[in-house]
C-alpha cells in the first residue's frame, strides 16, 4: 500500500490506500462472465485499465457482440468487483465490442484450440452423461420432465444442459421462461441459463412461432450443430429432450453420442405403453442402454381423500420397463410414478418449473429420485453397450441447416 505521490492524487484522503493497477486486475479476474463461466480477464474481455489518482478507475470491457443480452450483468460484475478493491472510490464501467480478429480468437480459446467442429460429449474421457429423454406418444409429459428433472439436477449442484431436440414441438424454452436467443460469438452460440440451466433449443432458431419443417439429414445436421458449437462448457450432465415417436433424430443421437442412454417416459395408458415399448427397442438397433421408464401423469390424488384415481389406468409404467427388460437383455427399472398435478402444468406454462415452485410435492419427490438416480451415476461401460463405430451410417450432411 502506497501513499498518494502525485498532484493527481488530490482527492485521496490522508492515509486511505491507493488502489494499484494489480489489485484492480486482480478484482476482474475473480468475475466470470455469465454466460461462459469464465473468468472475463482470460476471455481477454478487458481492454484497459486506469486508475486515477484520487482513487477512481475506468474499465474498459469488450462485449463478444454488440447488444449483448449480458452487458447489463456484466457492467454490474465489474463493477462490485472494483468496488470491493481497497482505496478505490468511483468505478466506471466502459463497454466495447470485440473486433472480428478477437471474437475468433476467443472462439478457437474456447475450442481448447482445436479449429474443427467436434462433439465434447462424443470424445473419449468425456465425464459428461448423456441422456436423450424419448417416449413414442406426444403429449405425455417428456418436455416436463426433462425440464424438472434437468432444474433437481441442477439444484443438487452438478452442472446441466438441455437441448430440446423436439424440432417439431419445441416447449422447453417457455417451460424454463427463457424468451431469449442465444448470443452468437463466431460460430460459437452461447445457451442462455435458467433455473441454474443451460439451454438451448430450436425454438430459439425459428421466427416467432413458425413451425419447423426440416426433413431427416437436417435434423441431423441441427442435431450435430447443437452439439458442436453450443459452448456448453463442462457439464455434469446433458438431457435431450426427444421428439416423440422412433424417429430420426433418436437415431441420429446415438450415432453422435454412442455412449448416450434414453430414459422412456410414458403414461399408464396401454396406447401409450406400445409406443413407449416401440421407442425403447430403438435402443436395440442403435445398442443405446435406456436407464430406466419413468411413468407420468401415472394417478390424480382425490383432491378430497387423496385416493388415487387411476385417470389412465394402471401399471404401463412397470408394463414398459418389464418388457424393455426382455427386449434389451439388461435391467430397466420403473424409476418413478408422477403423480397428475396441475401446479406442473401451471409451472410450465409460467416458465417456474414444479421442483423450484414446489420442492415438498409428490411429483417434485419423484422427479427429483429420477434426478438423482441418473445425476449421480459414476459413468463406466459397466451396463453399456460397447459402440465401437461412432461414425459408421452417419446420414449426409446437406447445407447449414439454420
Ligand atoms: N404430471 C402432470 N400433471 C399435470 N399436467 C402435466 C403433467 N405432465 C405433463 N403435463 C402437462 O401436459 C402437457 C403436455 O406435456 P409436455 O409438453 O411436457 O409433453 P411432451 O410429451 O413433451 O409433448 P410433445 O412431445 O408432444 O411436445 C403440458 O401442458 C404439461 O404441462
Amino acid at each position: 500500500m502506497s501513499a498518494p505521490t502525485s498532484s493527481s492524487d488530490a482527492g485521496v484522503l490522508p492515509g486511505s490506500a491507493q488502489p494499484t493497477q494489480e489489485a484492480v486486475q486482480a478484482a476482474l479476474a475473480t468475475v466470470l462472465d455469465p454466460e461462459i463461466g469464465k473468468p472475463i480477464t482470460e476471455l481477454d474481455m478487458v481492454e484497459a485499465i486506469q486508475v486515477r489518482g484520487d482513487g477512481s478507475v475506468d474499465v474498459v470491457v469488450l462485449l463478444t457482440v454488440s447488444g449483448c443480452p449480458m452487458r447489463d450483468e456484466i457492467t454490474n460484475r465489474v463493477d462490485r468487483a472494483v468496488r470491493g478493491v481497497a482505496g478505490v472510490t468511483d468505478v466506471r464501467v466502459v463497454l466495447s465490442v470485440m473486433s472480428d480478429a478477437q471474437r475468433s480468437g476467443l472462439h478457437e480459446k474456447l475450442r481448447g484450440g482445436t479449429p474443427t467442429r467436434v462433439i465434447p460429449f462424443a470424445q473419449p474421457g468425456s465425464l459428461t452423461r448423456v441422456y436423450g429423454v424419448a417416449s413414442g406418444k406426444g403429449g405425455v409429459g417428456k418436455s416436463s420432465v426433462t425440464v424438472n428433472v434437468a432444474v433437481a439436477m441442477a439444484q443438487s449442484g452438478l452442472k446441466v444442459g438441455v437441448l430440446d431436440a423436439d424440432i417439431y414441438g419445441h416447449s422447453v424454452p417457455r417451460m424454463f421462461g427463457i424468451d431469449r436467443g442465444p448470443t452468437q460469438v463466431d460460430k460459437m452460440i452461447m445457451p442462455p441459463q435458467a433455473h441454474g440451466v443451460k439451454v438451448i433449443s430450436t425454438g430459439m432458431f425459428t421466427r416467432g412461432n413458425a413451425p419447423v419443417t426440416w426433413r431427416g439429414p437436417m435434423l441431423h445436421r441441427a442435431l450435430e450443430q447443437f452439439l458442436s458449437d453450443v459452448f456448453w462448457g463442462d457439464l455434469d450432465v446433458l438431457l435431450l429432450d426427444l421428439p416423440p415417436g422412433t424417429g430420426d433424430i433418436a437415431i441420429s443421437l446415438a450415432q453422435l453420442v454412442p455412449s448416450s442412454e434414453l430414459l422412456v417416459v410414458t403414461t399408464p395408458q396401454v396406447a401409450a405403453t406400445e409406443v413407449a415399448e416401440r421407442a425403447g427397442t430403438i435402443a436395440a438397433q442403435t445398442r443405446q442402454n435406456v436407464v430406466g421408464v419413468l411413468e407420468n401423469m401415472a394417478y390424480l390424488p382425490c383432491p378430497h381423500c387423496d385416493e388415487r384415481i387411476d385417470l389412465f389406468g394402471a401399471g404401463g409404467g412397470a408394463a414398459v420397463a418389464e418388457r424393455l427388460t426382455t427386449v434389451l437383455g439388461h435391467d430397466v427399472p420403473l424409476l418413478a410414478q408422477i403423480p397428475l398435478d396441475v401446479r406442473l402444468r401451471e409451472g410450465g406454462d409460467a416458465g417456474v418449473p414444479l421442483v423450484v415452485s414446489d420442492p415438498d410435492c409428490e411429483a417434485s419427490k419423484q422427479l427429483r429420485t429420477v434426478a438423482d438416480r441418473l445425476g449421480h451415476r459414476s459413468r463406466g461401460l459397466a451396463g453399456r453397450s460397447l459402440n465401437l463405430s461412432p461414425s459408421r451410417g452417419l446420414a449426409a450432411t446437406p447445407p447449414h441447416a439454420h
